[in-house]
């Protein structure tokens, strides 16, 4: 994966973590278990299916006559949404199977708990593309941001290391020091829970929630939203109001101490949304963030030679970096 102080991006090893960690979750199956699954269509692994359907969607919708079928069929994309329906249901069709034969804890996913309360097949493959496409690359992002701001930031990354080395080598949290991490663990990482906040206040990657107002809205005397009225709510003009968060450009996990935000509004910081349609996997998505970034740190330093102002941000359904960021890994001495 990586060659020590050499500079490399990791977005594709974000990805891949994020989508692994997505097909246990909903289907019961690791990504390498799903692409044995789909071998046999040629040229296709999971990961990349999954991204060129991104591209797909991003397509249709900066094109918007291509949403029209008749012009969408002549498309050279087009065959696509067939490729991505007949693997979907085969990977979902094979790993009932496959959970069947294994049927341990471990290897339970969201699927077999729908499969058992009487979903159907076509419910129970809705429901698990639903959580592998909201859950896949919105973690790997933030993740890939959130390893950015550390590597920016060696004081913070020194802050959640020291956090992170006493817990590894507190027995009580971690039965082997160099792996296994136990829940209660994460609850120790105050100053790393902090980072993974101010990451989100700053790329927050599902940047635009829309809604259809059903009453009338008044926003100020003269701006009066009409019922039915289609609204974005563009989270990044929240999230770095001055007047919300004072310097709203520079990283600062000081913001998230309890006595800060229990000062704010608690729709100043929406990473996730809020209200009935919030993110069902927002607590998921910390722990996973906070997972995977304190076993990194606590085997390499990690810096990197991009610039934060350089990061060029595409609104391509997420914001997506229009090139990965370069990462040096440089192995500790345990
Ligand atoms: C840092 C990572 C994540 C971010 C920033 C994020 C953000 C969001 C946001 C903003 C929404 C609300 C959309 C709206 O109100 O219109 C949402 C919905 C949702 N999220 Fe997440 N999410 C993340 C991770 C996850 C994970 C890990 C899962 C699954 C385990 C997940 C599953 C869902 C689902 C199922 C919905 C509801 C979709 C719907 O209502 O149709 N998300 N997420």
């Amino acid at each position: 994966m990586y060659k020590d102080g050499k500079s490399k991006p990791m977005e594709h090893e974000m990805m891949s973590f994020s989508l692994n960690v997505m097909t246990k979750v909903a289907i019961g199956l690791r990504l390498t278990e799903v692409d044995k699954i789909i071998g046999e269509v040629p040229n296709t692994d999971f990961l990349s299916l999954v991204n060129k359907t991104k591209e797909v969607m991003c397509t249709r919708i900066l094109n918007p006559w291509l949403l029209l079928k008749p012009i969408w069929r002549l498309h050279p994309l087009s065959n696509l949404t067939e490729i991505v329906s007949f693997v979907g249901r085969r990977v979902v069709t094979e790993s009932f199977k496959w959970v069947g034969n294994h049927a341990d804890d471990d290897t339970r996913g969201l699927q077999h708990f729908l499969q058992n309360s009487g979903v159907e097949f076509d419910g129970v493959y809705e429901e698990s593309l639903t959580v592998i496409s909201a859950g896949y690359e919105t973690t790997a992002s933030s993740l890939h941001f959130l390893l950015f701001f550390l590597a920016l930031h060696p004081n913070h990354q020194e802050q959640c290391r020291q956090e992170i080395d006493a817990v590894f080598e507190d027995v009580d949290f971690c039965s082997n020091s160099q792996s296994f991490i136990h829940y209660d663990a994460l609850t120790q990482l105050k100053h790393l829970e902090m980072c993974v906040s101010e990451t989100l206040r700053l790329h927050p990657n599902a940047f635009l929630l829309m809604r259809k107002i059903e009453a009338e809205l008044e926003l100020d005397e003269d701006l009066i939203l009409p019922a039915n009225t289609n609204v974005g709510i563009f989270i990044p003009g929240i999230h770095k109001n001055p007047e919300l968060y004072p310097n709203p450009e520079k990283f600062i996990p000081e913001r998230f101490l309890k006595e800060e935000t229990s000062n704010r509004h608690s729709y100043a910081y929406i990473p996730f949304s809020a209200g009935p349609r919030k993110c069902i996997g927002y607590k998921f998505a910390i722990m996973e963030m906070m997972t995977a970034t304190a076993k990194i740190l606590r085997h390499f330093h990690i810096s990197t030679s991009s610039k934060l102002e350089e990061v060029v941000l595409l609104p391509h359904i997420t914001l997506t970096p229009e090139k990965p960021m370069d990462f040096v890994l440089t192995k500790r001495k345990l």
